[in-house]
């Protein structure tokens, strides 16, 4: 590692170096990821991305595998050093919030404090049930709670170990649509309020576009690209079945007024004003998530048009090798980016190449909104 390896690895960055076979498998990665954000692992099944995290969980053992965080060295082969699982300062979430069945909520938590050995974690624990939105849930029992309260509950309880790294492994997998949903935004807190590194294994863009800084994108045992989600899931939604329709914008925008008679709200952006079909009273800032394939381009403004969201920017970069489909990344106005799927058929009939001015429209029943 270099000079400014390093330095990076002062601040608690991760460095990790695996080579692990198994038959008809074999996982080579080398990456070093920032000490704090969430970096997504992302990929199709059988990419790699859990034999990646169990690797740094320390769950597997590869055989010359070195891992390093902060300061702490938890895998150095050539020198000897491995430490085990239970003696790594890292929490676990799986698919399945496996929590103590036996045990209330609180006991659930209780748990995970006294793995920490510090008393000073209670007054962290309020603040946390307070983030997850579970302090009501304290004395129910596992098996009553929705499959979204398992997790938050698994995740307190992951957090409250007071580690040094969070490791998620596809955390809403095993929610439904409507749950998972529900879950996302309390991950998007835990990522901003948050100052420990995630690493987030998901097959899911949608995810990952939402929640995590950084992606990076496995294939068959190897880092095939790595970046911004933004920058990187265009091309590599095509890795996993349906993903070109998971890749998710997502815009800050003011709110500036409420049409109480129509039930709608208008939000200022940089590129243009943005509508939505919902009263948002209570913030004065949202964040406006709308889908990829929900982004439609005109070369000139439309005027005779039901789109109230008219966007302005310049393409970036056109991702068009896939045969139906294209994915074009503008630059809006105000500097954000803006990812829009379009038939390549489109794309060729309007002529967009690089650096042409174009506008967005996306309909306004197609924005999801929340508070920041
Ligand atoms: N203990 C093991 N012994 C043998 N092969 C294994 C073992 N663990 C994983 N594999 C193989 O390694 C490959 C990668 O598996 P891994 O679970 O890491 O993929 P993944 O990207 O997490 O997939 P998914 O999204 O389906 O969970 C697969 O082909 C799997 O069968």
């Amino acid at each position: 590692m270099g000079a400014a390896g390093t330095a990076a690895m002062a601040n608690g960055a991760i460095a990790a170096r695996f080579r692990l076979a198994y038959p008809g498998f074999a996982l080579d990665i080398d990456l070093e990821l920032p000490g704090r954000g969430v970096t997504a692992l992302f990929g199709p099944s059988g990419s790699g991305k859990t034999t990646a995290l169990r690797c740094i969980a320390g769950l597997a053992r590869a055989p010359d595998g070195l891992l390093k965080i902060g300061g702490d060295v938890w895998q150095d082969e050539a020198r000897g050093v491995f430490v085990p699982t239970h003696r790594r300062a890292l929490g676990m979430v799986f698919q399945d919030a496996s929590l103590f069945s036996h045990l209330t909520v609180k006991g659930n938590l209780d748990y995970g404090m006294t793995r920490a050995r510090v008393t000073a974690a209670e007054a962290g624990r309020d603040a946390l049930c307070e983030m997850l939105d579970i302090a009501a849930l304290a004395e129910r029992w596992p098996d009553t709670l929705s499959g979204g309260e398992r997790q938050r509950v698994a995740i307190a309880r992951a957090l409250l170990t007071r580690p040094q790294l969070l490791l998620m492994d596809e955390p809403l997998a095993s929610l439904d649509v409507a749950r998972r949903l529900d879950v996302l935004p309390y991950l998007e807190r835990l990522r901003d309020e948050l100052d420990i590194p995630i690493i987030y294994v998901s097959h899911a863009p949608e995810e990952v576009t939402r929640i995590a800084d950084e992606a990076v994108v496995l294939d068959r045992g190897r880092v095939v690209a790595r970046g911004a989600p933004l920058d990187v899931l265009p091309s590599a939604s095509r890795l996993v079945e349906g993903g070109r329709f998971g890749v998710v914008n997502a815009l800050k925008a003011r709110v500036v007024a409420v049409d109480e008679a129509y039930g709608v709200t208008r939000l200022a952006h940089p590129a243009g004003e943005i509508l939505i079909a919902a009263r948002l009273t209570t913030q004065r800032e949202a964040r406006v998530v709308m889908r990829a394939t929900d982004v439609a381009l005109a070369t000139a403004e439309p005027r005779d048009t039901s789109v109230r969201t008219i966007l302005r920017g310049r393409i970036e970069k056109i991702d068009a090798t896939e045969s139906a489909l294209a994915f074009v990344t503008l630059t809006l106005i105000g500097g954000d980016r803006l990812v829009s799927a379009i038939t390549r058929l489109a794309l060729d009939e309007l002529r967009l190449t690089v650096g042409a001015d174009v506008f967005a429209l996306v309909k306004s029943v197609a924005l999801d909104e929340r508070g920041l």
